[in-house]
């Protein structure tokens, strides 16, 4: 255990983890110490503590702490609800922020890119989801431009092919995210902000690839309307097709490692279709359940299933010809040392740490394509 060393950086967050043993909320105080990445949990029900400081498992940085943050400990997954304390507030309730963005249809073949850049740039995302707007949708979420007269080619651009709707969290998110991708204008953003992601990725003034939400008001609307104020309420829907697919998980150590978008990217480049995309904190049943026909073949079930509860992981569903069997051909062998051997240009030969951190699930079989992503963007779709 490492000594508490006085003037030690450190912050406290109180954290609820939902005992599905006991069917109850359970407390606990955990303190993370950024400085030698340890972490304490103090049991808050019966006043102890509960886990001496020890190392944090797994890759953690203070950005990975905020409200609504989910952080893993020994396969528990603790969901940060309060700061502990009056320092650690003061630290984050002043600068740490969320801001709504999204990547527009004209960016579709860019989305990679851009969620690399946003890794790249110290943000997190702590949700995305892929939808698509309708006439009734844009009208409600574009309502301010109503009557103004670029609003029918804004609708037009926006209702024309699929979004990716974001949250992201940062010190000063919604400045940081409205600088980082520059002005409107994506001709403007050419000549006054080189470097913008509307710079590198816009085309003129309406499509300009990205959308940032310009205050904390529009940022709470814009949120809500994408993600659904409460579980039941959810504005937008999945874009699946659920047909002719494959599935396919970003693993949480990559989604970690802010490395989500050059897979992305890289299944785009080889040109498959990503026809829905969605962040997804599994749960233990969750996983369990999907994972069931597994249990008794795969020798690192359980490791798979304490990694897939670790963090957030990004869930797509995938479409082209033949789908399943050329996925599984650029995803590669499941153990990443054979991939890096034979295959080294596949997604797990460069991305693959060991058999458990592969970098991504794909379906195994033709027919359990559809069925696959059926959980996710159907079934799981109605419990969240
Ligand atoms: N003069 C214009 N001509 C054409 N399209 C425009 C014009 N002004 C705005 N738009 C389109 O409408 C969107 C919303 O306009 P707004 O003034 O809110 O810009 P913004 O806040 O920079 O962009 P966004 O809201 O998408 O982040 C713009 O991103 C752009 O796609």
């Amino acid at each position: 255990m490492a000594a508490l060393i006085v003037g030690e950086e450190r912050y406290v967050f109180e954290t609820q983890w939902y005992d599905q043993q006991a069917e109850l909320n359970r407390y606990y105080r955990i303190t993370f110490f950024p400085g030698d990445s340890t972490i304490e949990m103090y049991d808050n029900k019966n006043q102890r503590v509960f886990l001496k400081r020890c190392p944090y498992q797994g890759v953690a940085t203070i950005e990975d702490f905020y409200i609504g943050a989910v952080v893993c400990v020994y396969s528990r997954q603790l969901k940060i609800i309060d700061y502990g304390d009056v320092a650690t507030r003061k630290r984050f309730e002043v600068d740490r922020q969320r801001t709504f963005a999204m990547i527009k249809p004209d960016a579709y073949r860019n989305i990679g890119k851009i969620i690399d850049a946003i890794y790249a740039n110290g943000f997190r995302i702590s949700k995305l989801k892929m939808s698509k707007f309708n006439a009734d949708s844009s009208n409600d979420f574009y309502g301010e431009h109503k009557g103004k007269p670029f609003f029918p080619t804004l609708q037009s651009f926006i209702t024309s092919d699929v979004v990716v709707g974001m949250e992201l969290v940062a010190d000063n998110a919604i400045d940081k995210w409205r600088q980082f991708i520059g002005p409107t204008n994506t001709q403007k953003a050419k000549q006054d902000a080189p470097g913008s992601i509307r710079a590198l990725f816009g085309t003129d003034g309406t499509q300009n690839a990205v959308h940032g939400s310009d205050s904390c008001i529009s940022m709470k609307r814009e949120t809500g309307y994408w993600f659904g104020g409460d579980a039941k309420a959810r504005a937008m829907k999945t874009t699946a097709q659920l047909n002719n697919c494959t599935l396919c998980i970003i693993k949480p150590h990559i989604v970690q490692a802010g490395q989500a978008g050059q897979i992305i990217d890289m299944i785009l480049g080889e040109g498959f279709e990503i026809s829905a995309m969605e962040m997804f904190y599994l749960t233990k049943a969750t996983i369990e359940e999907f994972y069931d026909v597994y249990k008794t073949v795969f020798p690192e079930y359980i490791p798979q299933i304490d990694h897939f509860i670790s963090g957030p992981s990004i869930v797509l569903e995938v479409r082209q010809q033949n789908v399943v069997k050329t996925f599984r051909d650029m995803v590669g062998p499941s153990d990443p040392e054979i991939a890096k051997y034979l295959r080294p240009h596949t997604i797990r030969a460069k991305f693959g740490q060991d058999r458990v951190r592969n970098a991504v699930h794909c379906t195994d079989l033709p027919e359990d394509g559809t069925i696959e992503c059926e959980y996710f963007f159907n079934i799981l779709q109605q419990y969240q």
